[in-house]
């Protein structure tokens, strides 16, 4: 028997749900990246137009420059949020068209595009970012060999559109297959994370939730029913006299009728309620919604097929369960005394002579 309950205060992390924040977090770091690089390239356009003594030019950079300072601010202040990628996206469109458009500092406006194609990227991935970007290009060409296209100031010769728009898809397609590939291995570790997580929760022998799963299962449970006033029971079930039974069939006989155990306790339990391994013979049943009777019938029909199971071996060998139930109250139990209680029950099971449901 085993009747440790120290580990109930573990941490319990979905690792999907973190690979899932570190990538939001990644967008939204390079997001911080971009402003602050479109900010230094900007203001150093400003500069050089200023000494140039393009007044005008260097008037709108500086205020361009300005605006992503605000965002930039905004952002870290605001805190993350899905929003940022869509902001400085949208910030990097409007320069990039203006530039195009005016031509920027000394006909330079154009190379902003190269600055976009990893942006776009990074922030919406290689599926969404390849998508924009086709848009943005389709855009650029039209804007570029549109006759007299409307606010067109700039002039760029017939050959350099032309270049423009081949560096610019062949970079498209490039950016968009090394994130690809980074996509795949990141599907790879996702999936590896998953497989690593279900190993980690079940218990090898029965295929059972195993203890840690089961105290992730009840730490949630009490989660849920702190807000909706919900009850839960809790089944402590012990196998009786298991060590004779290992002592006279042998070991891998009782490694069977753990597995049938756990098979009978699984298929007598709704989909909802969490059966798992506690220890060596030892069975946790978790029943959400559940009070201390209802519990306590299910405890003498789960203790009642356990025995039946007696009958299925050949010769019969004498098979039964002991069990304590118990009621989580979300008021005032923790999840620490509740195991308690049903461990005391089951140890009262077992004084009162086995094969026996105590629930008071
Ligand atoms: N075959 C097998 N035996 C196990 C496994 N885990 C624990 N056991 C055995 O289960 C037995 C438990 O023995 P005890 O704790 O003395 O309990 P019991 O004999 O069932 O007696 P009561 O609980 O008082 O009815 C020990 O012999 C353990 O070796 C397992 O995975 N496979």
């Amino acid at each position: 028997m085993n009747s440790g309950y120290n580990n109930q205060n573990l941490a319990f992390r979905d690792p999907l749900e973190e690979a899932r924040q570190i990538e939001l977090r990644r967008r939204i770091q390079a997001s911080a990246y971009m402003l602050i690089f479109s900010m230094a390239i900007t203001g150093a356009m400003a500069v050089i137009a200023l000494t140039g003594g393009d007044l005008w030019q260097a008037t709108t950079l500086f205020g361009v420059a300005v605006l992503i300072l605000g965002a930039y601010i905004t952002v870290n202040l605001v805190g993350p949020s899905r929003k940022t990628p869509l902001l400085v996206g949208t910030l990097l469109l409007v320069l990039y068209f203006y530039l195009l458009l005016s031509g920027g500092v000394n006909n330079t406006g154009l190379m902003w595009a190269v600055m976009l194609v990893p942006g776009f990227i990074n922030l919406y991935g290689y599926k969404g970012g390849t998508a924009a970007l086709l848009g943005i290009g389709g855009a650029t060409t039209l804007v570029l060999f549109y006759p007299d296209f409307p606010g067109l100031t700039a002039e760029y010769d017939t050959a350099y559109r032309a270049r423009f728009i081949a560096v610019f898809g062949a970079l498209t397609a490039l950016t968009a297959l090394l994130d690809s590939s980074r996509h795949q291995t990141q599907k790879l570790l996702h999936r590896l994370t998953q497989e690593l997580e279900d190993r980690a929760s079940t218990d090898a022998l029965t295929g059972l939730a195993n203890r840690r799963e089961a105290y992730r299962a009840m730490n949630e449970l009490e989660r849920r029913n702190r807000h909706l006033t919900g009850r839960y029971a809790v089944l402590i079930g012990d196998l009786d006299n298991f060590k004779t039974i290992n002592d006279t069939y042998g070991h891998a006989f009782g490694d069977r009728v753990l597995q049938d155990v756990a098979e009978t306790l699984r298929d007598n339990t709704r989909a909802d309620d969490i059966v798992a391994r506690w220890g060596g013979e030892e069975f946790l049943v978790l029943l959400p919604n559940t009070d201390l009777q209802g519990g306590g019938i299910l405890a003498e029909k789960l203790r009642d097929r356990v025995e039946a199971l007696s009958q299925k071996y050949d010769p019969p060998v004498t098979i039964s369960i002991s069990f304590g139930v118990a009621e989580g109250d979300p008021a005032s139990a923790t999840h620490g005394q509740l195991l308690a209680e049903a461990d005391a029950r089951m140890y009262r099971a077992k004084d009162g002579g086995r094969n026996q449901v105590v629930a008071v």
